[in-house]
């Protein structure tokens, strides 16, 4: 039996290792505290991030991350992005040596601006045959649910790629599909969340859906030109994990990103928005590390710029509006 650690008792953590452990894998979570872990491990339940969703009792959880990592032929993680690194170089010693690790995180690292993939092979020294990636349109509230959902499994080595695949196929309710463009595929993710921030600003700020419309089409081409610049396949972003990913997310009440833009553009302050917001909104700190791998690689980003100065340079929204809508006019050019 194929055995997996998850690392994360948040809602996707959750869910993907409920997924896992009723595709017949041996699962073990692991998280923070004795508390959520007990309730998960013995009820069955995970009142903090999924309340009323029953959990296999097959699935089991401990706080000791050595425990989680014996023998585990996959290593699946999922704290947020900025916390991967001081976490990752802690169970760095248990990971076992032929271990793959899966990457659920949707964030670019802050001051490295590195993609968790590029953490992941830093921190555990790894190579990029063991490192694979999950992402695509997966809002955990739906799945957890029972809802159908279909999502790209990305690792260089297909044949790991599909080992993955094979575990996480739970018909009729997950369908994933594999592709060997990592870059792609995990720059869909977190990019999208900085799209949804601006789409759930302009839907506070009483904005219709030709607005919204706008800026995931802008925002698609947008991620299309920073994945050009760093080598990503351009038909990954017309994908799951592309496309699918960033309609899901900018169109859907659950998405913790467009609703904390919502927040921002119905006029609440950061501060109370960050009060407000419980779980994570990778957005708001990936805005500013996608940002700066733009510039880096040359890439205009304005819809990315305006987020920025919006979450963190107290740039209003009606402003932001502004900014972009009086940008020159230009030829459109998908990608360019
Ligand atoms: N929730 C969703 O629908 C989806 C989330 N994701 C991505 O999955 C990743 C995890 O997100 P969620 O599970 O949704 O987050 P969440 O906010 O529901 O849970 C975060 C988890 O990380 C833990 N955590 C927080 N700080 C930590 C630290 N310093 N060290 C260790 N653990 C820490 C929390 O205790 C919690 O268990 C994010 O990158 C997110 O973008 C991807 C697809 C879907
Ligand atoms: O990544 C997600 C869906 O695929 C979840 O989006 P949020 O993090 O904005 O809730």
């Amino acid at each position: 039996m194929t055995k997996a650690a998850v690392f994360g008792t948040g809602s996707w953590g959750t869910t993907f290792a409920m997924l896992l452990a009723e595709a017949g894998n041996e699962v073990m979570l692991w998280g923070r505290r004795q508390e959520l872990v007990d309730a998960i491990d013995r009820d069955h339940v995970n009142p903090d991030y999924l309340p009323g969703v029953p959990l296999p009792p097959s699935l089991r959880a401990t706080t000791d991350p050595g425990r989680a990592l014996a023998g585990a032929d996959f290593v699946v993680l999922a704290v947020p992005s900025q916390r991967l690194r001081a976490n990752l170089a802690a169970w760095k010693p248990s990971i076992p040596p032929h271990a793959v690790l899966v990457s659920l995180m949707k964030g670019v690292e802050l001051g490295t601006t590195k993609r968790m993939s590029e953490v992941i092979r830093e921190v555990a020294e790894v190579p990029d045959e063991r490192v694979a990636v999950v992402s695509g349109p997966n809002l955990a509230m739906e799945i957890a649910h029972r809802q159908p959902a279909a999502t790209v499994v990305a690792c260089t080595d297909e044949s790991v790629a599909e080992r993955l695949q094979a575990i996480c196929h739970l018909p009729p309710w997950f369908r994933p599909y594999t592709n060997p463009d990592v870059v792609g595929v995990e720059l869909g993710g977190a990019v999208k969340n900085v799209i949804a921030l601006a789409v759930g600003v302009s839907a506070g700020m009483g904005m219709g859906d030709n607005v919204s419309a706008m800026l995931i089409t802008r925002g698609l081409a947008e991620i299309s030109r920073l994945g050009a610049a760093l080598g990503a396949d351009p038909h990954t972003f017309a994908g799951l994990a592309g496309m699918g990913d960033l309609v899901a997310t900018c169109t859907s009440p659950l998405s913790r990103n467009r609703t904390f833009g919502e927040n921002l553009g119905r006029g609440m302050t950061l501060d109370e928005v960050v009060a407000a917001t419980r779980q994570t909104a990778e957005g708001v700190k990936s805005c500013e590390s996608v940002l700066e791998l733009a510039r880096k690689h040359d890439v205009e980003m304005p819809i990315t710029e305006v987020v920025v100065g919006v979450v963190h340079d107290g740039m209003s929204p009606a402003e932001a509006g502004m900014l972009l809508m009086s940008r020159s006019p230009k030829p459109e050019r998908y990608g360019l």
